[in-house]
């Protein structure tokens, strides 16, 4: 990829995006497209076809979706669902029509069944049923996963899907509904430590098991991948290493320093029982993750109490 290469990067204020964009500029890249949300509606077909015409991006990278945490997705199924599938749509299909050279679609490792086996292969997809709680989210991605390779197929396009583990690092969503685990529970063991409150919630048994990967090295593997990896089908990304709720939730309560108890909500839950991805794909072309799990919460973690907490707008929608 050539360091002129106009780059449009869509979602550039989210977590992943804002972790492609430094990447992109560490590499040297320095051609980059952005638009904010409020600029450019991805779900607003007219708005993306009038805004691809006039920049013509060579390249794309598709980080804006509609995202948020277990409760999130289940509650606000119909917007996960309809803005996910606008978005890929509208994206996907102008990057055809305006030749955009290669484009990299970001799904999720929820787009896989619930039962799946473990590790997570790639060819798992669209094997069995998928998790409930997720489902509107996860066929949207599916549907973007589809969109690429069909577009492929029809019409030659150079459309690369990547399927990112559990994801943390710099401007993650602290919203203590909305978010995924990991910053919900930096915030709640740091507001307990601060209040001296005696025990913590931590939502549903405690008994799955997730993996986690900092967005700085999904970043990376991204920027390989888009200078690299020129294939049909999907690509996971993640350490291939999990630990289940209750040993995060141990985890973020010493990196934080509180003492109290931990106390697990099984009203809330539980999801998928474990959701741990293959990376052999990535590896065999020599990636690996390098963040490790505790360096990165306390990284996170440091961040969070220099201000780094964005709230959700997802409970405005
Ligand atoms: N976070 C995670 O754990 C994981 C994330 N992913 C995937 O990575 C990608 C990025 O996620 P993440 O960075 O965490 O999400 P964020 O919520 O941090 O960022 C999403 C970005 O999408 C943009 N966006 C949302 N809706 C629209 C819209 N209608 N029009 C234009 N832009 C829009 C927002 O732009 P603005 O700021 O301008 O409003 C926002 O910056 C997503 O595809 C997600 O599915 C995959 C696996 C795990
Ligand atoms: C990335 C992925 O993220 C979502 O799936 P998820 O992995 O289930 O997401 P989660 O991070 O919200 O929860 C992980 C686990 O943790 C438990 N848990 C405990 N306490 C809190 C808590 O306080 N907040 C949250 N959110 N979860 C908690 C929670 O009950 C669950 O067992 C998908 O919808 C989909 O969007 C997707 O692709």
């Amino acid at each position: 990829m050539n360091k002129e290469a106009k780059i449009y990067v869509a979602g550039h204020r989210g977590m992943v995006g804002s972790a492609m964009m430094r990447r992109l500029q560490q590499a040297g890249y320095h051609n980059l497209i952005t638009r904010t949300s409020q600029e450019l509606d991805l779900r607003n077909q007219a708005a993306v076809a009038d805004f691809f015409a006039e920049e013509k991006p060579e390249y794309v990278v598709l980080a804006a979706a509609k995202v948020g945490g277990i409760v999130a997705n289940n509650v606000y199924r119909a917007d996960f669902l309809y803005e996910n599938l606008m978005i890929e749509a509208n994206v996907i299909h102008q990057s055809y029509l305006q030749g955009v050279q290669k484009l990299l679609f970001l799904g999720s490792s929820c787009i896989y069944p619930k039962m799946a086996p473990q590790p997570l292969q790639e060819n798992a997809l669209l094997t069995g049923p998928l998790e409930e709680t997720n489902e509107p989210y996860a066929v949207a991605k599916i549907a973007g996963i589809k969109l690429c390779d069909a577009y492929r197929a029809q019409y030659g396009c150079n459309f690369i899907s990547a399927m990112p583990t559990n994801l943390y690092g710099p401007h993650d969503n602290y919203d203590l509904k909305n978010s995924h685990v990991l910053p919900a529970l930096i915030r709640k063991f740091h507001e307990a430590k601060a209040s001296g409150a005696p025990e913590v919630e931590v939502w549903g048994s405690g008994t799955p098991r997730r993996e986690f990967l900092h967005a700085d090295d999904l970043a990376d593997a991204c920027l390989w991948l888009l200078e690299n990896y020129n294939e049909q089908g999907l690509v996971n990304i993640g350490t291939g290493e999990d630990l289940s709720i209750r040993e995060l939730a141990e985890l973020v309560s010493r990196t934080v320093g509180y003492e109290g108890q931990i106390r697990f909500n099984t009203d809330y839950p539980d999801g998928t029982p474990r959701k741990l991805m293959d990376v052999s794909k990535l590896a065999g072309h020599g990636w690996k993750a390098s963040i490790g799990l505790e360096e990165g919460i306390a990284a996170v973690y440091a961040a969070f109490q220099q201000g780094d907490a964005k709230n959700s707008a997802l409970a405005t929608a």
